[in-house]
């Protein structure tokens, strides 16, 4: 977590922008243009339309990235939108978390992954790169991806081996943000616990061989915007785990509801708005655009607006408490 707390810092921000492209949050005329470009290219129909939403996708992050790489220590690709196009998707994906990281920004792959001990080490791959025991090959780029702890240890483990051998991070989701979530993770055991506490205190435990020097561990966990108190209350209770918290913006969350799940320092928390920043567009949209050049620089301005305000708002936050 070291590399990441240190970003935090030099860009004063405890914000990463979530890079989370749907058809509905590229401007049409950026599709558009690349349906064009790929149909020389491409035979098949089916393929030109899902080559032609990648592309898109790829040019949309960039011009995120772009906008934002000086003022964000972070993004967080969600592999469901790439995922969905297909191999193209796939290869988009990949770009964008090399071109994130070519730009000098931590990239956290959003790939919530969690399977049984011999899939998760081949999942571990992620931080690892292909046959990694055998020979390396470097496939994926993320500094860090999310996975799903509730299998247990042996599900966990891998990509803790994994991170540790690789300098890579790993977020275990632990309070998730989504309104159902209580469902499960509330759900009281006999020792009076909630589930989701039982998995803070496993978590926190597995992180424990892997403290950095600013005291937080390679296993990190994912606690909800939207749980302000328990978040607080998670906060007190894992000391050497940081948070990345979802839900701030489009899902309600605000800077007074994450306060509380950072450290005394100001530290501790990294907050994920997605379409927040990227859809930001959306909210002053033109009559239309002269090309997906120009749809390209209104996304990326009305980005880094938003991108600013988050930090601004987390900043004041911060300092009022
Ligand atoms: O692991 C996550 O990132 C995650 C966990 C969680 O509890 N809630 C949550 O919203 N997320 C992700 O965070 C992002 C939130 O997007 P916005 O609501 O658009 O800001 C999406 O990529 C979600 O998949």
């Amino acid at each position: 977590m070291d590399r990441l707390i240190a970003a935090i810092e030099q860009t004063q921000n405890p914000s990463v922008v979530g890079l989370d492209p749907t058809p509905a949050l590229v401007p049409s005329i950026i599709v558009d243009e690349m349906r064009e470009e790929v149909e020389q290219e491409v035979d098949a129909e089916q393929e030109h339309e899902l080559a032609a939403y990648a592309i898109a996708y790829l040019e949309f992050n960039r011009a995120i990235i772009d906008a934002v790489a000086d003022i964000v220590p972070a993004v967080k690709p969600q592999i469901a939108m790439y995922e969905a196009l297909g191999a193209a998707g796939l290869d988009a994906y990949t770009m964008t978390c090399e071109y994130a990281q070519s730009k000098g920004l931590y990239v956290l792959g959003d790939i919530k992954r969690g399977d049984i001990g011999s899939t998760a080490a081949a999942y571990a791959a992620h931080l690892a790169g292909f046959g990694a025991h055998s020979g390396h090959v470097d496939m994926w780029h993320e500094d860090a991806i999310t996975i799903n702890p509730y299998l247990g240890s042996d599900g966990v483990e891998p990509f803790i081996n994994a991170a540790n051998a690789h300098d890579r991070d790993v977020f275990a989701l632990v309070r998730t943000s989504n309104p159902s979530s209580a469902q499960i993770q509330e759900v009281e055991l006999a020792s009076g616990m909630h589930l989701y506490e039982h998995i803070a205190g496993l978590v926190g435990e597995w992180g424990n061989s892997s403290i950095g020097e600013y005291g937080y561990s390679r296993l990190g966990a994912v606690v909800g915007a939207t749980h302000p108190e328990q978040g607080q209350a998670l906060r007190a209770r894992m000391p050497h785990t940081f948070f990345l918290v979802p839900g701030y913006g489009a899902q309600g969350g605000t800077a007074a509801d994450v306060v509380g799940m950072f450290d005394t320092q100001g530290s501790g928390a990294i907050v994920n708005s997605s379409r927040g920043i990227i859809g930001a567009w959306k909210k002053q949209e033109p009559t239309s655009y002269m090309s997906a050049q120009d749809a390209l620089d209104h996304v990326a301005v009305c980005a880094r607006k938003a991108a600013c305000a988050m930090r601004d708002d987390l900043q004041s936050a911060l300092a009022e408490r």
